[in-house]
């Protein structure tokens, strides 16, 4: 496979697993993205990091982006090349809202730029290729299509659906100043869970889709609002209350919001917590108060995001 470019330049948004009952099989995308060009050199990498991760992500070709991007040329057999890239990161790392995924999808979307045949690196490949390099397919799949996605593994491959959750919906995103890494959140998930929780999370996790597909009415009432069933649809039995040991106060603030009312959850592996129904100024400014970065997101209806400006500026 030849290249076709030698500049892309592409953004990828944040993204929020789970949404409580959904356990790697959720997800949905936030507008807050990041923005990572590349040039195709004949020199040695280099990376210019700029806002997250600066000082800390790798320069280096073990900078997650580029391993990504390697990824994506390998598999179509294009050739390797030097790589000179600029990334604007604004996804906060190790927080729940899937800055890695968002990495690795952002490489491979790179790579398809460069290439010839874009087709050779169509989104259902980008899905294989990212879902096997963070090992879920819950954050990938809305950061390559946005909106809201279902998604599974089938014996050989990854799959997903995505669909368009309400307008009205904005999530609000608590972001604590401590960082979890998900690979430890993962640690402490037990091997078994009770057959009645796993029973209530996937009740609860169709309900959710169902409310969040818009197109549900409940059985045996004329009251068409749906909305109400948030809070049911968002309980949990699978993975929150196990990571509680290593997320205290992200608990704490997912039992106080609930305790109010509000659809809270843990977002992805945390420590993020998330809420998709409304949350008062008061309740902001409380969390604020207790040091949560307070931010209400749309939804990004976008994943993937291709730029082709005039003049690179890396
Ligand atoms: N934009 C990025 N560029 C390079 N590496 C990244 C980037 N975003 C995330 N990473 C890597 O992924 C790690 C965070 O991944 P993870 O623990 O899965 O948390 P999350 O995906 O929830 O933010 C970071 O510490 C960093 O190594
Ligand atoms: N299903 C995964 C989701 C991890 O999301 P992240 O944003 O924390 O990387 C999990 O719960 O482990």
């Amino acid at each position: 496979m030849q290249l076709r470019a030698d500049f892309a330049r592409v953004s990828v948004p944040a993204t929020s697993a789970n949404l409580g009952p959904g356990f790697d099989c959720l997800g949905i995308a936030l507008d807050l993205r990041d923005i990572v060009s590349v040039h195709a050199t004949a020199g040695p990498t280099s990376i210019v990091v700029e806002g997250e991760g600066a000082g800390t992500v790798s320069e280096g070709d073990d900078n997650l982006i580029v391993r990504a991007m390697r990824v994506g040329l390998d598999h179509v057999g294009a050739p390797q090349v030097g790589v000179r890239m600029h990334c604007h990161n604004v996804i906060p790392h190790s927080r729940g809202l899937g800055s890695s995924a968002s990495a690795v999808v952002a490489g491979l979307a790179l790579a398809r730029e460069l290439i010839r045949d874009a087709e050779a690196l169509d989104d259902h490949t980008i899905l294989q290729l990212a879902t096997h390099m963070e090992g879920h397919p819950d954050n990938v799949a809305p950061a390559i299509e946005g909106g809201m996605t279902v998604a599974w593994m089938g014996d050989d491959d990854a799959q997903a659906l995505r669909f368009e959750p309400p307008a009205s919906m904005t999530p609000t995103v608590f972001i604590p100043d401590f960082p979890l890494a998900t690979s430890k959140a993962r640690q402490v998930l037990p091997d078994v869970v009770p057959y009645r929780d796993a029973v209530a999370n996937i009740s609860r996790a169709a309900v959710l889709v169902a409310v969040m597909s818009d197109n549900a009415r409940t059985v045996g009432s004329d009251d068409a609002d749906i909305s109400r069933w948030l809070f049911d649809a968002t309980e949990d039995h699978l993975h929150q209350e196990y990571r509680r040991a290593v997320m205290e106060p992200s608990l704490a603030l997912v039992d106080w919001l609930r305790e109010a009312g509000v659809a809270a959850v843990v977002s992805g592996a945390g420590p993020t917590v998330m809420a998709l129904n409304h949350v008062d100024d008061d309740m902001r400014a409380s969390a604020q108060r207790s040091g949560w970065t307070v931010r209400s997101l749309a939804v990004s209806g976008d994943g993937i995001r291709t730029d082709r400006p005039q003049r690179p500026n890396v």
